[in-house]
């Protein structure tokens, strides 16, 4: 039997597989046929999920593992903000270890344990990088430079201004009044962006922010490969960052920033290396169930078999 984890990072819902607890790892394509399946919200399990978090070793100092993460649809993204925290909770369960890296597709991550944010509510600090605005990077095209921030592009929204952001995972931010974080453009700009489309060729996250305060903001994400989250922790701090940088009389470098999301709350925290910019990330990291399934279903994508144990700790969240 092999266990895989039902988890959350701010009620953004994951499996995680730890591959290094398999007999015989799965193939990339045995990984997507899972993915696509068991986050299904009628063939799958639990309702479904936002995307598959893969775990496996890493031969990279000071990393204890390597994430690879898988949305819904099948595509492979480079980052997962609100999934790392979920991913370092497990390395550091079964390690013992409370601050160390992790592996991804573009750097090795930093991540430390945290005081819970409330009693039963384990949390982690994860580092948000390498961030860039280069078209290249996220990418795009037709809009008009090689950056696009904080500039309006009618042909996506009149009256709004854009900032576009790789965190590596690509992000395009709009900071909207209350009556347009409520109305359907961001669904549908969503979608827009998420088919083929003349400007994200890849497709891109976005998210709509509503400043709420000094330091305090609202964040809601359509995400790709997934759709409407209750939370996207990438997005959350790409979007602190256009906070501080677009908005630099409401947020501060270096001071704890309270995101809200329609998942709960997270906090982060811009830093800027003379011009090279990182965030930290820090969230809950909740485990609600664990998963049995036999080995030799999950290479043949059955799920029938599964038994299922809830741990509980979706109370304390
Ligand atoms: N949908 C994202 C990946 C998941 C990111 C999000 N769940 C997060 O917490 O950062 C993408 O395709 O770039």
């Amino acid at each position: 039997m092999v266990q895989l984890l039902k988890v959350h990072g701010s009620q953004n819902e994951f499996f995680i597989l730890d591959q290094t607890e398999l007999a015989h790892k799965l193939s990339q394509p045995e990984l997507v046929a899972l993915t696509k399946q068991i986050t299904d919200p009628a063939k799958g399990l639990l309702d479904g999920a936002d995307g598959l978090l893969v775990i496996d070793q890493s031969a990279h100092a000071d990393a204890l593992g390597s994430m690879q993460v898988i949305n819904t649809d099948g595509s492979i993204a480079s980052m997962c903000g609100n999934g790392l925290r979920t991913v370092s909770r497990y390395l550091s369960d079964k390690y013992h270890q409370d601050a160390f890296k992790v592996e991804t597709m573009d750097s090795d991550l930093s991540v430390h344990r945290e005081t819970p944010l409330a009693s039963g509510v384990p949390t982690f600090s994860v580092e948000i990088s390498p961030v860039t605005f280069n078209k290249e990077s996220l990418p795009f095209q037709n809009l008009g430079g090689d950056t696009l921030i904080n500039r309006p592009v009618p042909a996506f929204a009149d009256g709004l201004t854009f900032t576009a952001i790789a965190v590596p995972n690509p992000h395009l931010i709009s900071f909207v009044s209350e009556d347009v974080m409520n109305s359907d453009l961001l669904g549908k700009l969503g979608k827009t962006l998420n088919n083929p489309n003349d400007y994200f060729t890849d497709g891109v996250n976005v998210s709509f922010a509503q400043i709420l305060g000094h330091n305090e903001l609202f964040v809601r994400t359509y995400e790709r490969g997934v759709g409407f989250t209750n939370a996207c922790g990438t997005g959350m701090s790409a979007t602190s960052l256009a906070f501080v940088m677009n908005h630099p009389d409401q947020a501060d470098f270096d001071q704890t920033i309270s995101v809200y999301n329609p998942g709960g709350m997270v906090k982060t925290r811009v830093h800027d290396d003379n011009g090279t910019y990182h965030i930290d990330l820090i969230g809950n990291a909740t485990f609600t169930h664990e998963v049995a399934i036999p080995e030799a279903d999950l290479h043949a994508n059955n799920l029938q078999h599964a038994t299922i144990h809830e741990t509980g700790e979706q109370r304390d969240y």
